[in-house]
């Protein structure tokens, strides 16, 4: 009988992800394995990975484990890794509660981009309730940038949420066309690894829409550093940093997949507000696995 390997499905305002629970680091998750996992015809599907591991077993988080007992090891479907992921980073947590490893309140977790503070809201039974994440600093870097769609070009602006992100304001999200292929920048030089890209639209005062494409991932129905993106880039454009006014503020972000609540904070902290469910938990068969990536 083929040797299983443990995953559970689980989704953010619709991000999807396979999470892969492996403490001692254990599961050979090389890029081939996490396409076939997220392929949503042969494999499990979803936007990414989730593999959960020991800091102290993972040779990129070991430096954090004093900090973080938890690594979240994010990969985007095509097996790339990135720096961050808002939305895994609260199924993330929700996973750690429901296996028991955390309760509610604030969870310390490693990742690329640094150790995030999630604080999970005692709401409830496990599961139910929201999840806050601590997303730290936005990064402005100068320069402009230029997305287009077809015909259509937008300036943007270049945000750095530990992962890269450009952010164009337009008249209609529709205006983003179908997103199967990845929108064009410029100049190169300003994304040299690739980039998220956030399609904008007005709702109300301090209230916005959003598309996005995400690198390594296509177009997906949220994306939470995206989302702390287009509230910091939204702000600025609206004449607002807590910064100089010495006063947070709060974005109401709409996804396709639901509803993101942002608040940058005076001394740059930005903080992210969603769901995180757990949907499924199940088996994968690892000889399917290994034949998938061979
Ligand atoms: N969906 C995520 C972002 C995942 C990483 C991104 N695709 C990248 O390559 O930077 C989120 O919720 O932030």
């Amino acid at each position: 009988m083929s040797t299983r390997i443990a995953f559970l499905k689980g989704h953010g305002t619709e991000n999807d992800f396979v999470i892969v629970p492996d403490p001692e680091n254990a599961v050979d998750l090389s890029p081939a394995a996490v396409a076939a996992l997220c392929d949503r015809r042969a494999g499990i599907g979803g936007d990414g990975v989730l593999h959960v591991v020991r800091s102290a077993a993972h040779p990129e988080a070991r430096e954090m484990a004093d900090e973080a007992e938890w690594f979240m090891d994010y990969r985007n479907a095509d097996g790339s890794v990135a720096e961050m992921c808002g939305n895994g980073s609260r199924v993330f947590a929700r996973y750690l509660q429901r296996a028991g490893h955390v309760s509610e309140g604030d969870v310390a977790i490693a990742t690329r981009g640094g150790v995030k503070t999630v604080h999970i809201a005692k709401a409830g039974p496990v599961g139910a309730g929201d999840i806050t994440v601590g997303m730290g600093k936005a990064l402005l870097p100068a320069g402009e940038v230029t997305v287009s769609v077809g015909e259509r070009a937008w300036p943007a602006r270049n945000v750095n949420m530990g992962n890269p992100h450009a952010v164009a304001f337009v008249d209609d999200l529709a205006h983003a066309g179908n997103l199967f292929t990845p929108p064009l920048f410029t100049p190169a030089s300003a994304y040299p690894n690739g980039v998220n890209i956030e399609f904008v639209v007005d709702r109300a005062p301090r209230h916005v829409a959003m598309r996005v494409h995400e690198r390594g991932s296509g177009e997906t129905r949220s994306c939470g550093t995206g989302a702390c993106a287009v509230a910091v880039a939204t702000a600025r454009r609206d004449g607002v940093d807590p910064a100089v006014t010495g006063t947070p503020v709060t974005y109401t972000v709409d996804v396709p997949g639901g509803t993101l609540v942002i608040t940058e904070h005076p001394d740059g902290e930005i903080e992210m507000t969603g769901p995180a469910v757990i949907v499924a938990e199940g088996e994968i068969d690892a000889d399917w696995l290994a034949s998938a990536t061979r």
